[in-house]
């Protein structure tokens, strides 16, 4: 059975100790760095204080609304100074996702030219389910459709909720849930917890996983993520989706090293 984890809100030495274990803390940002726009109090001062300690500092996030050119620009405008190390693009040909064509309702027409194969591109070879605040159903037919004539099926992420405002609103599993209903299988996620994102991590940023440490607000996706990654360490906030309940008595399948009330309380 799994240690229960440290309370470490307001143990000054008990944090220093837990800091020390670590070169590198990996970061979740929705419900540990901020709530929607919001950002908590005592982010931006602690990810200094890790700073200036010589901590390496990784944003890991699950949320596909925004590009890694826009989450600078987000942690630019929050006071949060971060580097994108982009070193190529992908350059994976792809369409769908924002484009503005698609933001409408479906017609006759449409259904019409779906079912005839006419209005689906032949060389679509997968289709790739993620947070999407312009969820219709004219793409969930067409992501159907391509689903049905053999595309892979991938998601993002298949977090149940986002967190924002400070309050829990559809995430990115309940976007693709509807294509999980209509085809019958799960997609094949890849990021937090699975691992192929903390290979990706790695191979990027190169650190030694004993003595890294995942910092999260979500048992099922960051906390699972750090453990099954064999990380060193991991540390939750009560700031977002999971509650201390749910990893407090026996038998809890996902358990944190170590949590806080919020992100802020590791000044000290
Ligand atoms: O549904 C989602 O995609 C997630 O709730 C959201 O994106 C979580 O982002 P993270 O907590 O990994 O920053």
């Amino acid at each position: 059975m799994a240690p229960l984890p440290k309370y470490l809100t307001g143990d000054k030495e008990g944090i220093k100790k837990f800091i020390d274990q670590f070169d590198v803390f990996l970061f979740d940002c929705d419900g540990v760095l901020w709530s929607g726009d919001h950002l908590f109090e005592g982010t931006v001062d602690t990810l200094e204080m890790l700073r200036s300690k010589g901590k390496q500092l990784v944003f890991v996030t699950n949320n596909s609304t925004k590009s890694r050119a826009d989450y600078k620009k987000k942690l630019d405008a929050m006071g949060i100074p971060a580097k994108v190390h982009e070193l190529t693009s992908a350059h994976i040909p792809h369409l769908g996702g924002t484009d503005p064509t698609l933001l409408r309702a479906i017609t006759p027409a449409d259904h019409a030219a779906i079912a005839a194969g006419t209005a689906l591109d032949p060389s679509v070879g997968a289709v790739l389910c993620g947070l999407d605040f312009h969820l219709n159903y004219l793409k969930l037919s067409l992501a159907y459709h391509y689903l049905r004539r053999g595309a892979v099926f991938l998601a993002t992420n298949t977090d149940s909720s986002l967190p924002s405002a400070g309050a829990l609103f559809p995430g990115a599993g309940a976007v693709s849930a509807p294509l999980v209903k209509m085809v019958g299988r799960e997609p094949l996620s890849l990021g937090k917890p699975s691992q192929a994102m903390m290979d990706a991590i790695e191979g990027k940023f190169r650190f030694e996983r004993a003595r890294a440490c995942m910092v999260g607000d979500r048992l099922d996706t960051d906390i699972r993520f750090g453990i099954e990654g064999g990380l060193g360490g991991t540390l939750a906030v009560l700031t977002g989706v999971s509650r201390k309940e749910e990893w407090e008595g026996e038998g809890k399948p996902v358990v944190p090293m170590a949590y806080v009330d919020k992100l802020g309380d590791l000044r000290g």
